[in-house]
C-alpha cells in the first residue's frame, strides 16, 4: 500500500490531535482576509479585533465566501466527510502590544454539538509566532475526555474561562504558521496562545465545520452562523446565503457572483 502525503496528515491528527496544511490560501485572498478584519473593526468600533465573532458571518458575503473556498472545503472533507456545514467562525486578531492570551482550553466544552463530531481549521492571516501569541497545543491531549470549565476573570484573557485541570507546559508546542497556513485541531485537544506582546498583529480565522449529521443543538433555530457549504443538508436547518451590497459590504475580488 502506498502511504500517501493525505494518509501520513491524517495520521499526524489521529495520534497528536492536530495537523498543518501549508500554503493552501493565496497571497490574494489573505490580503482579502486582512482588509476585511480592519473593514470589521471600523464597522464594529465597539467590539475587540480578539471578538470579531461569529454572529457576523452570515450576513457577510466575503466571510461566507471565505469559509466556502473549496481548499478549505477539501480540507473539512478528509476530517467530517463530503456533508459538511459551518457551525461558526471567529476571527482573533491579536493587536500589537496588548493581544490577549487565550488560557487553556478544549473547544468541545463550549459548544451545543451533538455528536462532538467537528472539526476546526485555522487559517493564518498574519505571521503567526511565539512572539506574538500563537496558537500552542499539547499533543495527543485529544485523547481525553472534555473537562469541565472555570471562570477566570481575575486576568485579561479571552475567553474568559479555562479548563479545570493543571497542564503541563513544558508539554507544549508552538504551532508557527505563515499567512495562508493553515493549522487543524480537534475538539477535544487542550490548546492555548499567549499574549501578543510583539509590535506585529497576530490573526487568524478559526472556522468549525460539522458533519451534517452532527446537529447543532442550540435553543436558537437556525444557528445564527449555521450554512450548509457542500453536500446533503442532514439534520440542521441553516441560514440563508447573503447577497453582496455594494456599498453595505465590503468589495472583494469575486463579489459579482455574490450578488
Ligand atoms: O487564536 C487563538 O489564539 C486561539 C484559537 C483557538 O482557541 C481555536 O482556534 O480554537
Ligand atoms: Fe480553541
Amino acid at each position: 500500500m502506498v502511504i500517501t502525503e493525505v494518509d501520513r496528515t491524517l495520521q499526524d491528527y489521529d495520534r497528536d490531535g492536530y495537523t498543518i496544511f501549508r500554503n493552501v490560501i493565496g497571497r490574494d485572498l489573505i490580503a482579502e482576509a486582512s482588509e476585511h478584519v480592519a473593514w470589521l473593526q471600523a464597522k464594529h468600533p465597539d467590539r475587540l479585533g480578539e471578538d470579531l465573532a461569529t454572529e457576523l458571518v452570515a450576513g457577510d458575503p466575503f466571510w461566507v465566501r471565505l469559509v466556502s473556498d473549496e481548499r478549505l472545503l477539501d480540507i473539512a472533507e478528509l476530517f467530517v466527510g463530503p456533508d459538511i456545514a459551518l457551525f461558526a467562525s471567529h476571527y482573533i486578531s491579536k493587536p500589537p502590544f496588548s493581544g490577549m492570551p487565550v488560557l487553556w482550553h478544549q473547544d468541545g466544552a463550549y459548544w451545543p454539538l451533538e455528536p462532538m463530531r467537528v472539526v476546526t481549521l485555522w487559517l493564518a492571516v498574519d505571521e503567526s509566532r511565539p512572539e506574538n501569541g500563537c496558537v500552542r497545543v499539547i499533543p495527543g491531549s485529544h485523547q481525553e475526555d472534555l473537562h469541565a470549565l472555570r471562570q477566570r476573570d481575575d486576568i485579561d484573557n479571552v475567553l474568559g474561562s479555562e479548563s479545570a485541570v493543571t497542564v503541563d507546559e513544558s508539554k507544549a508546542v508552538d504551532l508557527v504558521l505563515s499567512p495562508g497556513d493553515v493549522e487543524v485541531h480537534h475538539p477535544n485537544i487542550l490548546h492555548a496562545s499567549n499574549a501578543n506582546t510583539s509590535p506585529r498583529r497576530r490573526c487568524g480565522l478559526t472556522i468549525r465545520y460539522i458533519p451534517t449529521s452532527t446537529r447543532i443543538t442550540s435553543e436558537q433555530q437556525p444557528f445564527v452562523s449555521a450554512l450548509l457549504l457542500r453536500g446533503a443538508p442532514g439534520v440542521n436547518v441553516y441560514q440563508p446565503f447573503p447577497r453582496y451590497v455594494d456599498g453595505e459590504h465590503m468589495r472583494f475580488a469575486d463579489a459579482e457572483k455574490w450578488t
